[in-house]
């Protein structure tokens, strides 16, 4: 059987060859496709794509991130994780007409409290609606709580699932959701996952959400006694921006390797407290990073 990974490299070919050329919000312009699907065994390996490197440790922050609920880029320059800085930042300048540095803008993030609360947070972005969507009531809903508990307790139910598309909350977002809603499905031993991504950054974005789906299966089945079974994607505008076509010729001209495998090294009382250091990619020998700007 052909590598897994050549459902991505197909998907690159593909967009360059096919896609509808777009102007988009960013103003760079993609070459799009729209409803795209592929399909992970992930007990054949984890899925981090082998022909460019990934940073899977900061993927593995931002996940932790999510589920912890926060909402502040704080806890992820902590970690040396900066992907999402640019756009606290383009929103600080713009609103105070200060020509800041990335560096000096993080490094005040990270230093001063008010500072953090009032130019750092991203709104009520994805850990907000996972662990605290607040009903009109004002009840306040744990969607991941109640997914753990429907996994372990209800595990034929078609309704394990979770959004971010909290459409009253939208215009006070950063970003609105791009993997927005995520369902799980269990059977003979082994749970499955479906990651629905209604906007999709193939080059930058998309091996991300792949690694961070992964891993989230992989916690949850930890957690609930199952086997790892499908990592489903599932993409309705997926686009290559106009300035990430070389880098995708680049790609296009590697090899897959073996995929690596997740190692979980303790199993913590609760899906909330896993720690960084409970997770180890081993076997993982990808061809060289391949550098590309982010779309603001
Ligand atoms: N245009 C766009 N694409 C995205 O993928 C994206 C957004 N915007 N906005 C919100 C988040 C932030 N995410 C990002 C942002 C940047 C990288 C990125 O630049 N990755 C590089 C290197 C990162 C580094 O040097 O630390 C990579 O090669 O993976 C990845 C995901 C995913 N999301
Ligand atoms: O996890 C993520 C987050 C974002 N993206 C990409 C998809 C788009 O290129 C931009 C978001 O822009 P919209 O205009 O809101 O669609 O970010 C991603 O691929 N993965």
């Amino acid at each position: 059987m052909a590598h897994p990974e050549y459902q991505y490299l197909s998907l690159l070919r593909r967009l360059i060859d096919q896609g509808v050329a777009r102007v988009d919000r960013t103003g760079v312009g993609t070459k799009a496709l729209f409803g795209e699907q592929m399909r992970f065994d992930l007990s054949a390996g984890f899925p981090l794509l082998t022909t460019k490197k990934i940073f899977h440790r900061q993927a593995i922050h931002e996940m932790l991130w999510f589920l912890s609920g926060d909402t502040s880029i704080r806890p992820l320059l902590a970690n040396k994780v900066r992907i999402w800085t640019d756009w606290p930042l383009a929103n600080y300048r713009k609103k105070t007409g200060e020509t800041i540095s990335q560096e000096d803008f993080e490094a005040r993030v990270l230093a001063d409290d008010a500072f953090a609360a009032q130019w750092g947070d991203l709104g009520p972005v994805y850990g907000k609606q996972w662990r605290r969507w607040q009903g009109p009531d004002g009840r306040v809903i744990d969607q991941i709580q109640d997914l753990v508990d429907g996994i372990r307790t209800n595990p034929t139910s078609r309704r394990l699932l979770f959004t971010g598309w909290n459409v009253a909350d939208l215009p006070d977002m950063a970003l609105p959701p791009c993997h927005m809603t995520y369902q799980f499905f269990v059977a003979d031993g082994k749970l499955s996952g479906l990651i629905f991504q209604r906007s999709a950054d193939t080059l930058l974005g998309l091996p991300w959400n792949l690694c961070e789906g992964a891993l989230l299966i992989h916690m949850l089945a930890h957690q609930c006694g199952l086997d790892v079974g499908d990592l489903v994607w599932q993409g309705g505008d997926v686009h290559l921006y106009l300035n990430h076509v070389p880098q995708a010729e680049e790609q296009l001209t590697r090899a897959p390797r073996p995929f690596p495998q997740l190692v979980i090294k303790r199993k913590p009382d609760s899906l909330f407290d896993y720690r960084f250091e409970d997770f180890e990619i081993t076997g993982y020998d990808p061809h060289p990073h391949i550098k590309a700007d982010v779309a603001v």
